[in-house]
């Protein structure tokens, strides 16, 4: 009973990071809308199991990377609250991680929803 009672906290302290950051991080209430118009686009599209979890994979990361760039952010700024040059290295890095994930769910995107757009165009444009 300890146990899962235990077990289900940890889970509430998750939760409480990703509301913290939600609420916390601009980049991050883009990140939650940018994967809303994705999977409204994915359902639209009618794209396969496949690439639905392409879509998934990447926003998984860019939520996940973000998390913990808001983690490092937090951390770096509670050991040097002065500048220091590697207290900017720490914070360069994680915002580099983010925007390394970002890269590559836009290059998931326009190879996932690119050709049925495409496809949705040609059929509306007359021929
Ligand atoms: N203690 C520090 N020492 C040296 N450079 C810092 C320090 N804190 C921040 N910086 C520099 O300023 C940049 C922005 O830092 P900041 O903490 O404002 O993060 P942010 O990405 O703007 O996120 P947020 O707006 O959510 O706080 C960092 O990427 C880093 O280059």
């Amino acid at each position: 009973m300890r146990a899962w009672s235990s077990f289900i906290r940890s889970f509430s302290y998750a939760f409480a990071g990703i509301a913290h950051t939600v609420k916390t991080q601009r980049n991050m209430r883009i990140h939650v809308a940018a994967a809303i118009v994705a999977l409204v686009m994915a359902w639209w599209l009618e794209i396969s199991r496949n690439d639905v979890l392409l879509v998934f994979f990447s926003i998984a990361l860019v939520f996940s990377l973000e998390l913990m760039n808001t983690a490092i952010e937090a951390t770096v700024d509670l050991a040097s609250p002065e500048r220091h040059e590697k207290a900017k290295a720490a914070k360069d890095a994680a915002a580099g991680s983010v925007l390394v994930a970002a890269v590559l769910s836009v290059i998931v995107g326009l190879y996932v929803f690119g050709p049925p757009i495409l496809q949705k165009l040609s059929a509306w444009l007359p021929a």
